[in-house]
């Protein structure tokens, strides 16, 4: 059944059109008025912590094997909100909008577990990169990385996401970190005009204290036949054969742990039965300019109102805008400043634990890492971009 308002179908089926001669970049594709979102794609890095409880929970566990599997089993966690929340809130998934250069996202989580603060910042609007630390100073942990994304068409209508970039888990009473891979992804019932989420292929967790985790993704009529299915095993580094955990389950539902000696379930996590906890974010007129929804507050009205007048407009105006500051950079031989992030051509952390898991490990195309400046951090304060021209 297809999911296209009636007044939408002409524009749907030229947009299914517009998407077969895709060019790489998802953002240069216009869709339809009600397949656009109002939030901005530097807000999804906060889909890493909605639970802060269980992004907390292994700075308390003494035994290091179990330490990496509640780091497994939070990561697992936070895949339905990554890649299903728009379905749940908004019916479908949705386009997001194309964040500019500078652009951040401010916000902290306060509930059981303490405050744990998001940064998440646009570091590249060319290729679009997303950078973010997301921290909590009581239980000791911090989560950075960054992530891009390189896209293409399949003949069958199907929208590929290869994601760039990796995140790193960090925590400090074990001074301990796990490197993150992230899953390539496609996007299913564009025909229908519901597109959704598939996670496909594998991911990595690898810790410094000796564990790997190997996380399998399939999707309906695949080999487990159900949507959003996920399995992992967890492993002493190198002995892949001899997992010392299991989970399988659905990343949208719920999913098991099972001891892999005894085949006894030791743990389970079921999502319908565990509330996000929701990310506090300044109100717009405490927000600096370049917070994303202070900046995207006028498109955000224009996409709620469906005036594709008003949303082309305001959406000009920050495009030419951000085009005119480039062009006086370029002209000054500068570049803009980042607030939060650097860029390093190499880093030790990764590149060891990126070693352990070998050639499977897509790094990231660009060569660059972006990691978490504290020193800028420590001076960032609003407002955050007076560049001097
Ligand atoms: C661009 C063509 C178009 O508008 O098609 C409409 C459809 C909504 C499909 C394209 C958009 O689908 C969105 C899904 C987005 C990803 C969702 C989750 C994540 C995880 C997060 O940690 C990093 C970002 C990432 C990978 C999003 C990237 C952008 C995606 C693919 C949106 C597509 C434009």
């Amino acid at each position: 059944a297809s999911a296209v308002p009636a007044a939408s179908k002409g524009s749907w089926s030229s947009f299914l059109k517009s998407i077969t001669s895709f060019s790489g970049d998802l953002s240069s594709l216009t869709a339809p008025p009600f397949i656009l979102s109002s939030t901005s794609l530097v807000e999804y890095s906060s889909y890493w912590a909605e639970h802060p409880s269980l992004f907390v929970a292994p700075a308390h566990e003494q035994d290091p094997a179990k330490r990496a599997l509640l780091v497994l089993k939070w990561f697992i966690s936070t895949l339905k909100q990554q890649y299903s929340s728009r379905n749940e809130s908004l019916g479908s998934e949705k386009k997001p909008l194309n964040p500019f250069l500078g652009e951040l996202f401010l916000g902290r989580w306060t509930d059981a577990a303490g405050t744990t603060e998001l940064v998440s910042e646009q570091v590249s609007h060319h290729p679009p990169i997303t950078a973010y630390s997301i921290s909590n100073k009581e239980h000791g942990v911090r989560l950075q990385g960054f992530c891009g994304q390189n896209a293409w068409i399949s003949r069958s209508l199907t929208i590929n996401v290869k994601q760039v970039g990796h995140a790193i888990l960090h925590i400090d009473a074990f001074d301990e970190d796990y490197l993150i891979t992230l899953p390539p992804l496609h996007i299913e019932g564009l025909y229908s005009g519901s597109p959704f989420v598939e996670l496909e292929k594998s991911t990595y967790i690898q810790s410094s204290s000796g564990y790997t985790a190997k996380i399998d993704y399939s999707g309906k009529g695949w080999l487990s036949g159900k949507k959003n299915s996920v399995t992992a095993t967890l492993y002493p580094e190198g002995r892949e054969k001899e997992p010392l955990y299991t989970i399988e389950g659905q990343w949208t539902n719920t999913f098991i742990i099972k001891d892999a000696k005894t085949k006894k379930e030791v743990d389970k996590y079921d999502s319908r039965a565990s509330p996000t906890t929701p990310l506090t974010v300044a109100p717009l007129e405490e927000q600096d300019e370049l917070e994303s929804r202070r900046a995207w507050a006028k498109v955000a009205k224009g996409i709620a109102a469906g005036d594709m007048d008003v949303t082309q407009r305001e959406k000009t105006l920050i495009e030419e805008r951000q085009r005119e500051m480039r062009r006086k950079e370029k002209e000054q031989g500068r570049e803009w400043q980042r607030t939060f992030f650097t860029r390093v051509e190499s880093h030790a952390v990764f590149e060891r634990l990126a070693g352990k898991i070998g050639e499977s490990l897509d790094v990231d195309k660009t060569g660059g890492i972006w990691m978490w400046d504290a020193e800028k951090a420590a001076k960032a304060k609003k407002p955050f971009g007076e560049q001097k021209y």
